[in-house]
């Protein structure tokens, strides 16, 4: 079965550089792009098949990494975004003309607050720290696929060298649950 994982990393994936200094993001627009600066790099960039974060077409998962909040810029057009859905965990700024996401912020008490969730591939820039692993592979088939075709599709992430998980990875799901106990008094 033929299928794209994404553009970015089907043909292979190439390693970020370790003194990488950051890029300007820009949405697909022809014209009066939305620009968005980021100072220095993305730290756990993945792929991940949830249906809220944004896809290149075509692709079954998004490719989206974090960064600190005071490191994102809004540089130009900035009067196209709009926030997807304001009740989400993570409030999606989308360019309103073509619809790609430019940022996710979490305003609420969580434990991913302060950090923004970018794709980086919208960068003409290399050297973006690779995706480590792949997150909420098994909701790609809540979006239509499969499931008997879900097994090439994990197959395709471990040839690529990436570990496959149906939520987060190990690193990000215990920094959640300290989180949670902490707001327990547990920890
Ligand atoms: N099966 C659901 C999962 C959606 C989901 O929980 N997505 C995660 C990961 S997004 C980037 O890693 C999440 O944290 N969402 C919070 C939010 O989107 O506000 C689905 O596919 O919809
Ligand atoms: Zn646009
Ligand atoms: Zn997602």
């Amino acid at each position: 079965m033929a299928f794209s994982l994404h553009p970015v990393i089907d043909n292979g994936i190439t390693k970020g550089a370790a003194d990488f200094t950051g890029g300007t993001l820009y949405c697909h627009c022809p014209s009066d792009k939305v620009a968005v600066t980021l100072k220095g790099n993305v730290l756990h960039n993945h792929a991940c098949g949830c249906s809220k974060c944004w896809k290149p077409k075509g692709a079954l998962f998004a490719i989206i990494g974090v960064i600190p909040r005071d490191s994102v810029s809004v540089t130009a057009n900035g009067s196209k975004l709009h926030v997807l859905d304001p009740e989400a965990t993570i409030q999606r700024n989308a360019c309103k003309d073509c619809g790609v996401h430019l940022f996710g912020r979490i305003e609420k008490d969580h434990a991913f607050k302060g950090l923004d969730f970018v794709h980086v591939e919208l960068s003409d820039v290399k050297g973006w720290q690779e995706p480590q692993f792949a997150a909420f592979v098994s909701s790609i088939i809540e979006q239509g696929f499969d499931p008997k075709n879900i097994d090439q599709v994990r197959g395709k992430f471990k040839s690529l060298g990436l570990e496959t998980y149906d939520v987060l990875s190990p690193a990000l799901m215990d920094m959640l649950a300290a989180f949670t106990a902490k707001q327990a008094g547990l920890l």
